[in-house]
């Protein structure tokens, strides 16, 4: 199947890197990020600030993520200073921007386990208004069993991805969901027809961040990480590595790409783990709106 991702760096518009300084009332001088400039259905994304040269700039604060002098990044995240607009209000308003562009169609996140199509999903589908749909869930309704692993332990992994083939196929006929798919399911191309109904995003995490996410949470619902030895970071490590090397092309095959590294970087954070689901969601957004334009 050809790979319709575009593998580099991708320009969505609501991120720029430009930073900005403004004067605090102590007359230190914070550095912030600097959001898009786009207008959002009326919103202004943006508003003036004087800065300490005097110069006026347009700025749209989401989120303050660095810290300087005396005041830690923690304060300042917690919105003791001003806020002008957050990434919800973004993400609001993107959503409506696009959505009629979706047209009903469902969204499904593919990636490795650990991804975050569960929670970005969820932030997602609320943005848009659609529902909801978790096909591990959907899964394991449809079998009568109350997690994966117990699925795979009792019918091992061929059953699984059977049901898995058959939740897709219902899900395909349906509109406006946002569907977590289960980190396999890229493997099968039938799922790739049932998934072409709609549109397919891939959350491309980098694998040191899986394991952490993972290995913080424990490998017991995904039995698929339950097959190396060491400790549970280097285990799950060494596990999604051949996994993501065993699919990272069928990861390819997905409308949109989303790169956590990406984001990122365009937002100047040094750590992926800072980057908030939020966030992530905005970019699905623009990356689904940029496939839309191709
Ligand atoms: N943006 C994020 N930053 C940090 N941790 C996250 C983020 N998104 C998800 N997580 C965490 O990673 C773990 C896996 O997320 P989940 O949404 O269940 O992934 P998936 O559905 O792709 O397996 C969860 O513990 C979740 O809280
Ligand atoms: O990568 C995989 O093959 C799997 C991922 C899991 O879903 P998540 O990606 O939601 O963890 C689940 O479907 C099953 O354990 C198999």
């Amino acid at each position: 199947m050809e790979a319709k991702v575009l593998q580099g760096m991708q320009s969505p518009t609501w991120i720029m890197r430009e930073k900005i300084v403004m004067r605090k009332q102590d007359s230190s001088l914070q550095s912030f990020q600097k959001f898009g400039e786009q207008k959002w259905n009326g919103v202004p994304a943006s508003c003036s600030l004087r800065t300490s040269k005097g110069r006026s700039h347009r700025l749209a604060v989401l989120r303050v993520s660095c810290s300087s002098g005396n005041v830690p990044a923690s304060t300042l995240e917690s919105g003791s200073l001003p806020t002008l607009l957050d990434e919800s209000m973004i993400l609001r308003n993107k959503a409506e921007e696009i959505e009629p562009y979706i047209n009903g169609r469902c969204i499904y996140l593919v990636g490795m386990m650990g991804s975050g199509k569960t929670t970005v999903g969820k932030v997602l589908s609320e943005a848009l208004g659609y529902s909801f749909c978790d096909c591990d869930s959907l899964i394991e309704q449809a079998v009568g069993m109350s997690t994966v692993a117990e699925i795979f332990k009792q019918y091992g992994e061929s059953f699984f991805r059977d049901n898995e083939t058959e939740v897709l196929q219902k899900l395909s006929s349906m509109h406006r969901r946002v569907v977590s798919t289960g980190g396999g399911a890229v493997i099968r191309p039938i799922n790739w027809r049932h998934m072409q109904k709609g549109i397919s995003v891939w959350l491309d995490i980098p694998v040191e961040a899986l394991a952490r996410r993972i290995t913080a949470v424990g490998t017991s619902s995904r039995p698929l990480l339950h097959q190396e030895s060491g400790d549970p970071f280097s285990r799950t490590m060494k596990r999604l590595s051949t996994l993501l090397e065993e699919r990272g092309e069928a990861y390819g095959n997905a409308d949109a790409r989303v790169s956590l590294e990406n984001i990122a970087s365009k937002l100047g954070l040094k750590d992926v783990c800072n980057v908030t689901s939020t966030a992530i969601a905005i970019e699905v957004l623009s990356q689904i709106e940029y496939f839309l334009k191709k």
